[in-house]
């Protein structure tokens, strides 16, 4: 896990009680996640996840925590979080709250920025079948079409002005044939971005990071019943970019063969039929998704890089493998119309 800052119970009980949650019972650091601090709360009323802030600030934070909180309202299987009843919610549009206005969904603790949120049920499916990426692609599209009315806006924060911050940064560690693709795939994806084709692709929240360890599928089916997802958690790199982006970066962790980097064609075409299902992709998405799928290969390499050669203190920290990222980019980039199978039933239709 990554427990970077240790919680007292005594700090942990007080703010349980403050937010109506009645006395803490237990409260256990999370083994996974590599960003934030993550415990386990158990209280009189029910079962949480205490998150304390590592690198995001409290004027970044109400985005998150809004977001939660108006896809929870939606119907959509998301932690929401819990309020302090001490604090009132800022009155008027969202867009006119300064930054710095006090969030009643955000909090304290350990002298970080900190929230409580509703446990989730289920468990995470790390070798999910055509009918799990099914129920993801399902869910992702709702997930986008009910954040389209969320009112505040924040770029994604691991996007191409990260990308291009980081890569020189990270570019002294790596070997000349990985630089030569990074500094290559970096151009191309500066490209993509001015273009008109780019400009035009339908935007909004994106959660942007939806792998497999951040979805839960529930464990009381019956044996070789269809699976259910029950929930998805961990929108702290969730930010307004496009859908296509967001679509791109779950293939590229669902349905993709962990051990080599190569796309698998079943489960790309369960996931993205299912999403088509409730929102087909434009023309533009149909275009760029070859051009997408790079660039989301090449937003976890950077990161993985970036996390693997420049890391930071935490009690039980695994540094995810940067090189796996660099297969599936290789793969991507050689591969442009691995995807076109799965869009010709639709572009016919
Ligand atoms: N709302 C939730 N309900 C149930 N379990 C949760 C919830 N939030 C987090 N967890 C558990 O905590 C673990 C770590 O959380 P998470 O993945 O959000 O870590 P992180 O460090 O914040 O992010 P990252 O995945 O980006 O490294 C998850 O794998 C999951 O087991
Ligand atoms: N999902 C990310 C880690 C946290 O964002 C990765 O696998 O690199």
């Amino acid at each position: 896990m990554a427990v970077f800052t240790e919680v007292e119970f005594g700090e942990a009980d007080a703010l349980v009680q403050r937010l109506g949650m009645g006395a803490l019972r237990d409260l256990r650091g999370i083994e996974g996640g590599i960003e934030n601090t993550n415990y386990f709360a158990t209280t009189e009323s029910g079962e949480f996840v205490l998150t304390l802030f590592e690198r995001l600030s409290a004027e970044q934070l109400p985005y998150y925590l809004c977001l939660m909180k108006h896809l929870a309202a939606r119907g959509l299987p998301v932690p929401e979080p819990v309020a302090d009843p001490a604090v009132e919610a800022p009155k008027g549009h969202a867009l006119t709250v300064p930054a710095n206005a006090p969030c009643e969904l955000l909090h304290t603790v350990a002298g970080k920025p900190a929230a409580l949120v509703q446990r989730l049920s289920g468990h995470s499916e790390l070798a999910p079948t055509a009918a799990h990426c099914a129920e993801l692609g399902e869910m992702l599209a709702r997930m986008h079409i009910a954040a389209r009315d969320f009112p505040r806006i924040q770029p994604n924060l691991r996007g191409l002005a990260w990308w291009n911050e980081t890569v020189p940064v990270v570019l002294p560690y790596i070997d000349e044939s990985q630089a030569a693709l990074l500094r290559a795939e970096l151009a191309y994806q500066n490209h993509i971005a001015e273009s008109s084709a780019y400009a035009a692709l339908p935007r909004g929240p994106v959660h942007a990071d939806m792998f497999r360890d951040n979805v839960m599928f529930a464990t009381d089916g019956e044996p070789g019943s269809a699976p259910r997802l029950t929930g998805v958690f961990d929108f702290y790199f969730a930010g307004t970019d496009t859908w296509l982006f967001d679509l791109s970066v779950c293939l590229n962790d669902w349905a993709i063969d962990l051990a080599t980097g190569v796309h698998d064609a079943a489960r790309a075409d369960a996931l993205l039929s299912a999403y088509e299902t409730v929102r087909p992709l434009n023309a533009s998405e149909r275009a760029l998704l070859p051009a997408m799928l790079r660039a989301a290969a090449l937003r976890f390499w950077i990161s993985r890089l970036w996390d693997f050669y420049l890391p930071r203190e935490a009690s039980m920290l695994k540094p995810h493998d940067p090189t796996h990222f660099e297969r599936v980019l290789r793969w991507r980039a050689n591969h442009p119309h691995a995807m076109a199978q799965a869009l010709e039933p639709l572009m016919a239709a």
